[in-house]
């Protein structure tokens, strides 16, 4: 069975999409067979996996909220062994069309039951809040890894999340674990940068994944190319650190 992650952060601009490209695309460059959905109707993700969302038919939407099955909406990236649930606009209506519907929380943990044995990993990208969207997965998740920006003011929020978290695990997913937490954006040049790690992994220790992610140009010039970072550029630093994230997770189970 495919392991499902969610990648979440109600704060906007962390990095959660650039990690859910980046990450996706290498676990499928070492040789992982992944599955990346969608879920903010901003569709970010969408296109930098590549997909040109004219292209797009059918997607998370109409999975959430039309039950259509999710692998009639799957489609093939430019990566070997990657492949994406695309989400585009017509998702910002979801978030209000889902409130009076039954099992609103657990509809994409549903459609994912049914294509997870075909993958190693799903890895899910949220939007920038904790409403149904973001809920719907975490209660489809094994876990969740929480990216934090390397940045003054990085921890507020995160309690928060913490709870809504907590609130899962008590409600909606008993066995919904915390991957992780990424530190992104970090500016080795300052000190601020520095003072922000130690104070995430005070507050989160053994949490806190090894691998660091800097500020790469490389990275936020990916998307505007439909390239995740492994094909834009598989020699820049992007690459590398988000290369050895891949591992990192691959052998944390
Ligand atoms: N390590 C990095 N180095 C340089 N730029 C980065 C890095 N990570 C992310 N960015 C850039 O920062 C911006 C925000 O990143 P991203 O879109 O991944 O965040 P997000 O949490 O998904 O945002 P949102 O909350 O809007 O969904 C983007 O322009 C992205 O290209
Ligand atoms: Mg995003």
């Amino acid at each position: 069975m495919g392991k499902i992650l969610a990648i979440a952060n109600q704060k906007g601009g962390v990095g959660k999409t650039t990690t859910s490209v980046s990450l996706s695309a290498c676990l499928a460059y070492i040789g992982q067979k992944v599955l990346m959905v969608d879920i903010d109707p901003q569709g970010n993700a969408t296109s930098g996996a590549g997909i040109d969302k004219a292209d797009v038919e059918q997607c998370i939407y109409d999975v959430l909220v039309d039950d259509v099955e999710a692998s009639t909406v799957i489609m093939e990236t430019k990566v070997e062994n990657l492949y994406a649930i695309p989400a585009t606009i017509q998702l910002a209506g979801a978030e209000i069309e889902l409130v009076p519907t039954i099992s609103r929380e657990v509809r994409l943990k549903r459609a994912l039951e049914e294509v997870q044995s075909q993958y190693d990993y799903i890895v899910i990208d949220c939007p920038p809040s904790l409403g149904l969207l973001t809920l719907n997965a975490l209660t489809a998740a094994d876990a969740v890894l929480i990216p934090v920006q390397c940045e003054y003011y990085a921890l507020e929020g995160l309690s928060q999340l913490l709870n809504t978290v907590r609130l899962v695990q008590k409600h909606l997913n008993h066995d919904l674990k915390i991957e992780g937490v990424l530190l992104t954006m970090l500016d080795a040049r300052t000190n601020l940068g520095l003072q922000v790690i130690e104070e995430v992994k005070k507050y989160f220790q053994d949490k806190v994944y090894q691998t660091i992610i800097p500020r790469n140009v490389r990275l936020s010039e990916a998307p505007s190319h439909g390239e995740p970072i492994i094909i834009y550029d598989p020699k820049s630093r992007g690459a590398e650190v988000y290369l050895e994230l891949a591992k990192e997770v691959v052998s944390n189970g």
